[in-house]
């Protein structure tokens, strides 16, 4: 049997192969996956540790605030902060960035994370995750502020995700394709279980919040609509359906096997572009995605050329099958402006 590989291990061989891997990001990305160790035995305790149900709180976005949000926002809070990796930290639960107090060594890169994906699923028992993107800090500012956290996607130098489901699954990509880590609880550590991931180019299987039709755009219910119809439209295939309501998870099942992820924007918010985070949700998952194979766009345009304006920017979110994506994004294309955004 061949020896099991960390992360650790993993991560070094890939410095050694990769030039441009430094030590301080192998570090980082070390207490990273530790942080998410730590919110997988919270998420593990539920009842029994008295993790569930609200924290009586809401968020910057005005959404309530579950305990684990706050529990995994702090947990990723204190293992980073002292590493000296690091020169600050945006999350979706704050409102302001995060900087390293001065007490603690100061570093060259900047954590962006989402603590816990899909909280409406933290009390029924579904999979939920982290996702988080790491950036570099710009080295002619003396202090951090927010706008140093607006960088396109495609500035990330990591990002990842980890998946609290019936395993907990740490996904990754440094640039050089994506690897999944599955965590071994007896040995306590991150196992590489699958390299150079692929995502197959077509699929028959899309993901998306279908209550939400009557709200959509033209283009986003002609894909739909042609996708209903199976066998006898114009596809020609039957489609399956999946929604888990966890990005994380509904990404996971993406790299996995196939399928389109779409949240698209929709007229109950008219002014906002869509739900997901730009910065949280929608860049590394993106990265992630197209460095399977896979393809990610807002509908029209490639989403890690997206320049954000603010930290808590929300994005259209298309991604997956790269064939599935290139007709939804064709189809906006082709769409009158007025029938779609
Ligand atoms: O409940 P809806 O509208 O289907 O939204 C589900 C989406 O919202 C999210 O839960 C948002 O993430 P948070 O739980 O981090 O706010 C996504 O993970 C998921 O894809
Ligand atoms: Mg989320
Ligand atoms: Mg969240």
């Amino acid at each position: 049997m061949t020896k099991p590989i960390s992360l650790t291990r993993y991560l070094i061989e890939q410095q050694r192969q990769y030039q441009h891997i430094p030590d301080q990001l192998r570090l980082l990305l070390e207490v990273v996956a530790r942080a998410c160790k730590g919110i997988s035995h919270a998420v593990n305790k539920g009842a029994l540790g008295g993790v569930l149900g609200s924290a009586g709180s809401e968020n910057v976005q005005g959404e309530v605030q579950k305990k684990l949000d706050i529990i995994a926002n702090d947990v990723l809070i204190e293992a980073n902060e002292w590493g000296g990796h690091l020169a600050a930290m945006a999350s979706e639960e704050m409102e302001d960035i995060y900087t390293v107090p001065k007490r603690y060594p100061q570093g060259e890169y900047l954590l962006v994370f989402d603590p816990l994906d899909g909280s409406s699923n933290i009390d029924v028992n579904v999979s939920i995750g982290t996702i988080f993107s790491v950036l570099q800090k710009n080295h002619d500012h003396a202090e951090v502020t927010a706008d140093d956290f607006l960088q396109p996607g495609s500035r990330q130098v990591a990002a990842g995700y980890c998946v609290y489901g019936p395993q907990t699954t740490l996904v990754l990509t440094l640039g050089n394709g994506v690897a999944m880590f599955t965590l071994d609880r007896e040995q306590g550590s991150f196992v590489l279980t699958q390299e150079n991931v692929q995502i197959p180019e077509d699929t028959k299987e899309f993901a998306i919040n279908m209550s939400n039709y009557r709200h959509w755009d033209e283009p986003v219910k002609r894909y739909i609509d042609e996708c209903l119809q199976g066998a006898q439209g114009p596809r020609g295939k039957n489609f399956n359906m999946r929604w888990i309501a966890s990005m994380v998870a509904d990404v996971h099942r993406i790299i996995t096997r196939g399928g389109i992820f779409m949240y698209p924007w929709d007229q109950r918010e008219p002014n906002k572009p869509g739900k997901l985070r730009l910065l949280y949700e929608a860049n590394p998952m993106s990265w992630l995605i197209e460095q399977a194979g896979g393809a990610a766009t807002n509908g029209r345009q490639r989403i890690l050329d997206v320049q954000p304006q603010s930290l808590h920017e929300r994005v259209s979110v298309v991604l997956g099958s790269r064939n599935e994506v290139e007709r939804v994004t064709r189809y906006h294309l082709e769409a009158t402006p007025t029938e779609s955004r």
